[in-house]
């Protein structure tokens, strides 16, 4: 893989990574912002639970406290006797009277709860028909039996015990408490009737919105309401169609804008929590089923309505999304800090590569082009030298030199002191050539004990004399050893390039002839063989 493509890999990587990471973190964000609201939510449900329950309590007190009376206890004994004597059902003359007296009994009652808490209605109905005897709302409405459309009043004057609970009734929707109504001086004894007071939630949503500082509304099904409220008192009708909705109660303007614009989420009748964006502006909205007193005493039975319980959630939101967009620019900036630490680690990397792999080169090259006893040129590289320096001068006219040396009567210096001192011999005159010829000059190790040296820009007369000063300096030293100080010579044969060389060969022979002759006449000393050519001659 290219170093290009192993950076774009790591930097798609890291920034994959990056971005993988601020997904999650805002996600989890997300997450715990969803949970704190839910929870909110089930606050809020049973805040308004209490409020429901306290209401009940509420108005089984009230109801006990009216039905304790003893006048409203002995008038209702009149009550049934009259109705009773009167033929039941709405009674006469007699149970008018009595009615009417009962009603001035408790009205002042009736006007004092009806404008401090709000309550509904004081209803008085004769037992075991479940009659109604006397509405404080609408005296003018009586003698209707209840055993049909309001469960709690039969259920209480079956077995005389206290209930409460929401009901939906032909005048009103509310929280109802029915006490019984026993016969004067027989307590628990003779059931002559019961007595209900009720309110509507419509003050108490309001209450509870101004404590939490959250919307409170209540919602009847259309079915529910008109199987059983008189057509005067329906709420206001606020969504169409068969399961109509009614507006019973609501602490806050919004509810009712959603139901017109339908722009109520979807509720299939269970807990639900949704969100709500209503102008520019997002809304929690939780919602639960209404159960009235049959319903919360058989699961089973369908709510008569729903509660809905909502506050504006934008701020939240907005530090949500406030805090995603710092979690992709702490992203990003990460993303930039690692890219520029891996770029920086990675060019590091791949300059120590580079420098290794230019080391590992060298060395190849070393041992590719030198000699590893001596540390001169090889052979090899020496001849491809020989080869360009006559390109070089077949093209630039630049003359050279070619000298070839051989040590004098090596063989004995090996015989005699062992090859290893041969060896060091082969160094010595290494070192002491090197020092006698210029840095330009080009020493090989051409053969055993067979050196050759080219000599640039070198031509005739300057030539002789590198060759007689390599020749003087080697015989000018000796090596010594542990054992002797060895006297060393060499026989160099030199020769001019030239431009009519084919190739080294021409030359070699040439350096080869003057060298053969040096040794042939005695040895340590100078040979030359020119090029056959007109102006080739030494000093030319
Ligand atoms: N120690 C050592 N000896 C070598 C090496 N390469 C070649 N030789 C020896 O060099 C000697 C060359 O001997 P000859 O060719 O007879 O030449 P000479 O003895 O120098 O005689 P002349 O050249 O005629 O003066 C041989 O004994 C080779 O074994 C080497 O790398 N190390």
């Amino acid at each position: 893989m290219s170093y290009r493509a192993v950076i774009l890999f790591a930097s798609l990587l890291l920034g994959g990574a990056c971005m993988v990471i601020a997904h999650l973190a805002g996600d989890l964000e997300e997450r715990r912002l969803a949970a704190d609201l839910d929870q909110q939510a089930l606050r809020l449900k049973t805040a308004f639970d209490v409020l429901q329950i306290e209401l009940q309590h509420e108005m089984v007190s009230i109801a006990d406290l009216l039905a304790s009376d003893q006048d409203v206890r002995r008038l209702l004994a009149e009550a049934a006797a009259a109705v009773q004597a009167e033929g039941g059902g709405r009674g006469g003359e007699r149970a008018a009277q009595v009615r009417e007296t009962l009603r001035r009994r408790i009205a002042p009652q009736w006007e004092t709860l009806h404008q401090e808490i709000g309550l509904q209605q004081i209803h008085v109905h004769l037992a075991p028909e479940t009659t109604s005897f006397l509405r404080m709302r609408a005296p003018e409405a009586f003698g209707d039996a209840l055993r049909r459309s309001r469960q709690l009043i039969p259920d209480v004057q079956r077995d005389g015990q206290r209930r409460s609970g929401f009901e939906i009734g032909p005048s009103y929707a509310g929280v109802r408490g029915v006490v019984p109504v026993w016969a004067p001086g027989s307590e628990s004894g003779v059931l002559i009737g019961s007595l209900e007071v009720g309110v509507s939630f419509a003050g108490h949503v309001e209450r509870l919105s101004g404590q939490t500082g959250v919307g409170y509304g209540v919602l009847l099904n259309q079915e529910a309401v008109v199987e059983t409220m008189l057509e005067t008192y329906h709420p206001p009708q606020v969504t169409g169609g068969l399961r109509g909705d009614y507006l019973l109660a609501a602490s806050r303007p919004e509810l009712a804008d959603w139901l017109a614009h339908s722009r109520m989420p979807d509720y299939a009748g269970t807990y639900r929590v949704t969100r709500l964006d209503w102008q520019g502006q997002l809304f929690q909205v939780i919602r639960f089923p209404l159960r009235d007193y049959l319903g919360q005493l058989d699961a089973a039975r369908p709510p008569v309505g729903s509660i809905i319980i909502w506050h504006n959630v934008s701020e939240p939101w907005r530090k949500l999304k406030h805090l995603r967009q710092q979690i992709n620019g702490f992203s990003l900036a990460g993303y930039l800090v690692a890219q520029s630490l891996l770029l920086g680690v990675l060019f590091l990397l791949r300059r120590e590569w580079q420098r290794q792999l230019d080391a590992q080169t060298a060395d190849l090259i070393q041992l590719a082009t030198t000699d590893a006893l001596t540390g001169l040129f090889n052979r090899r590289y020496f001849l491809e030298q020989l080869t360009q320096q006559l390109m070089r001068l077949s093209r630039l006219h630049e003359p050279c030199a070619l000298l070839m040396v051989d040590l004098d009567f090596f063989k004995r210096v090996n015989d005699t002191y062992g090859h290893a001192t041969g060896d060091r011999v082969l160094q010595h005159f290494t070192a002491v050539a090197r020092g006698a010829l210029r840095k330009i000059d080009l020493i090989g190790r051409i053969g055993g004990e067979e050196f050759a040296v080219l000599l640039p820009g070198v031509n005739g007369q300057g030539a002789l004399d590198a060759a007689e000063r390599l020749r003087q300096a080697v015989a000018d030293t000796v090596l010594k050893t542990e054992e002797d100080a060895i006297p060393i010579t060499v026989s160099v044969g030199m020769t001019l390039l030239d431009g009519a060389d084919r190739g080294p060969d021409a030359a070699l022979q040439r350096a080869d002839a003057a060298l053969y002759q040096a040794k042939s006449a005695g040895r340590n000393r100078v040979g030359i063989a020119l090029p056959k050519q007109p102006g080739r001659l030494p000093g030319a």
